[in-house]
């Protein structure tokens, strides 16, 4: 073989090695990524108890103070963008279970105490 045959043989093994490596990662990724969504969807089941025993007295379904002892471990943790992934999360946790495309923005309106 050339010494140039060589150095292509070489190149193009290294790209199989890339992209197996890449694999190998996306696949942690969408295990991490179902980790994830399975504590989101818990967080929202605990969190919805909550607010079903607290409307059921009588109270708000939303606690402004201690949202934003929430939203300060998250900005601790992670920096703003920490802030606006945990906004996301208590605004999905708020209301009826998130089914797959099914809530609407009005069941998961801004906290009101
Ligand atoms: C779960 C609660 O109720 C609501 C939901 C929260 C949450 O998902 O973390 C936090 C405060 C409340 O707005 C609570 O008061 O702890």
């Amino acid at each position: 073989m050339t010494q140039q045959g060589m150095k292509d043989l070489t190149a193009t093994a290294a790209e199989i090695d890339a992209q197996a490596a890449i694999e190998i990662d996306r696949q942690e990724i969408d295990l991490l990524d179902s980790k994830i969504i399975e504590l989101i969807q818990n967080r929202h089941r605990v969190s919805f108890r909550i607010q079903q025993r607290r409307l059921g007295d009588g109270g708000p379904r939303t606690v402004l103070a201690r949202e934003m002892v929430v939203i300060d471990r998250y900005r601790q943790a992670l920096g703003p963008e920490g802030t606006s992934l945990v906004t996301d999360i208590l605004r999905l946790c708020r209301g009826p279970a998130p089914e797959a495309a099914v809530s609407t923005t009005a069941e998961r309106s801004e906290p009101t105490a």
